[in-house]
């Protein structure tokens, strides 16, 4: 298995460019299913998790074809046909591996009138259950039954119209309706949707290929169904958890970098955290600049929360910062409850962290020490590359396969401004 090694102390300098996002491009992959013409996809970024998704769409009779960027950030090119659907059931091994193969139900179910996808069971950062896209499909219409381990929808007749309020503001099952109900008849009203920008992404997609929808970005979203969908071109929005990411990789490890092909929109609750920490932020044409010269980074205290709030998907990497930061901060999760996975490995390196229920109190020490760490999920293993950069000596991350389902050349862009990083094969 590949590790990652990383000789920290290095400040960083230049430019990164952001590719495009997983979480975006992974549920606009899905809206293929919705049509029998061409859906074409750019700026997709070359990642495990998108080669899962082309697989699983395959496996439907989806024609993928793609072509990689060529140059470093610059996504591929992705063309699906949906044209001869052929299966309907998502396996437990696809869908055990990527949770987003779950938005395949939506999609299946109103355009085929079944579908059957494994349940996707517990992983490393909570339970994570999906009673909210069945209760969603299930007020359109759906019949739902659970059958060794799979979830099988059934509305031969399709979809209809319906008030779909969610409890809890969830993404993924927010992403599952909204493709559902494109196709339902009549129309169908989201409450309490998620406002994340990966949605309206996907609603500005469909939008292109013939949906109308309206209330994108808000928390009420109403899509009046329509009979077809047709192809479209769509260019993936920019990935702002590997935005923040280099953001806060520029603060633990001093220095300037300018992240291009990026907004600072989309990690605004970011930004002005790290301004409170003591980096400087500046926009520029084509995305933003963050550095931090001479000084200790100040500690701040966040919770998580839904879009536009902290993003939970940056909270491991922050908790990283905090960890050399003068005085103490509580970071609070507060959409998953097993999302601190990676305190123990962050304290191997010498953090100061008592984790109190739902939330980690980190104390920062003058110094981190490199060492080797393994995270079991994907943001926590790039917090430890983020500890790594700042700690002396060498850092070895082990389980690389995490990282390399969400960030696109993560050592060769950190090693463009100037990161002692690379990639040990096995
Ligand atoms: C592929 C993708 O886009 N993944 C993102 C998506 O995950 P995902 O879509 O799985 O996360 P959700 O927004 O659905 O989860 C939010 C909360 O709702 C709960 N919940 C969710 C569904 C459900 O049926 N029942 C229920 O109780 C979850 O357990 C969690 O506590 O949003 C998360 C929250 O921003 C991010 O961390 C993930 O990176
Ligand atoms: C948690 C994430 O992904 P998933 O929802 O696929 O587990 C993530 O992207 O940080």
């Amino acid at each position: 298995m590949d590790k990652i090694s990383i000789k920290g102390g290095l400040r960083l300098n230049g430019r990164i460019p952001i590719s495009g996002a997983k979480n975006a491009a992974l549920p606009l992959m899905v809206a293929s299913l919705l049509t029998d013409e061409p859906l074409i996809l750019t700026n997709v970024p070359q990642l495990a998790d998108i080669v899962f998704m082309a697989d699983l769409l395959r496996s439907f009779g989806v024609s993928v074809d793609w072509k990689p960027g060529t140059k470093l950030g610059e996504g591929g090119t992705y063309r699906l046909q949906a044209d001869r659907v052929r299966g309907s059931t998502a396996e437990y091994d696809t869908v055990r591996k990527m949770r987003a193969s779950f938005f395949v139900l939506g999609p299946l179910v109103t355009r085929l009138g079944l579908a059957k996808v494994s349940l996707p069971g517990g992983c490393a950062i909570g339970a994570r259950p999906v009673d909210l896209h069945l209760r969603g499909l299930q007020a359109m219409g759906a019949t739902i039954d659970l059958a060794q381990g799979y979830v099988i929808a059934d509305a031969p007749a399709g979809l209809t119209g319906g008030e779909v309020v969610f409890p809890t503001v969830t993404v993924g099952a927010t992403e599952n309706v909204l493709m559902a109900a494109c196709l339902a008849k009549g129309t169908t009203v989201i409450v309490n949707a998620a406002r994340e920008p990966e949605i309206v992404d996907l609603g500005n997609c469909l939008t292109a290929m013939g949906a109308k929808i309206t209330g994108l970005g808000t928390s009420r979203i109403v899509v009046d169904g329509v009979d077809r969908l047709h192809g479209a071109t769509h260019s993936v929005l920019p990935d702002r958890i590997e935005t923040g990411t280099y953001a806060i990789a520029t603060a633990i490890a001093g220095g300037e970098v300018e992240l291009t092909n990026t907004s600072p929109d989309l990690v605004a609750s970011l930004l002005d955290v790290l301004v409170l920490v003591g980096a400087e932020v500046s926009s520029t044409g084509t995305g933003f600049k963050v550095a931090r010269d001479g000084f200790h980074p100040r500690s701040v205290s966040v919770n998580t929360a839904p879009f536009p709030g902290f993003p939970t998907d940056l909270q491991a990497q922050f908790m990283a910062l905090m960890t050399i930061a003068e005085g103490s901060s509580r970071i609070r999760e507060t959409i998953f409850e097993n999302r601190f996975m990676h305190v123990p490995e962050l304290i191997r390196m010498g953090a100061d962290i008592k984790v109190e229920g739902d939330s980690a109190i980190v104390t920062g020490v003058p110094k981190l020490m490199g060492a080797p760490v393994m995270a079991t999920d994907l943001r926590a293993s790039s917090s430890l590359v983020l500890a790594g950069l700042a700690a002396e000596g060498e850092t070895i991350v082990n389980r690389v396969y995490h990282l390399d389902r969400g960030f696109e050349r993560l050592e060769e862009k950190l090693r463009g401004v100037g990161a002692n990083i690379e990639r040990l094969s096995a």
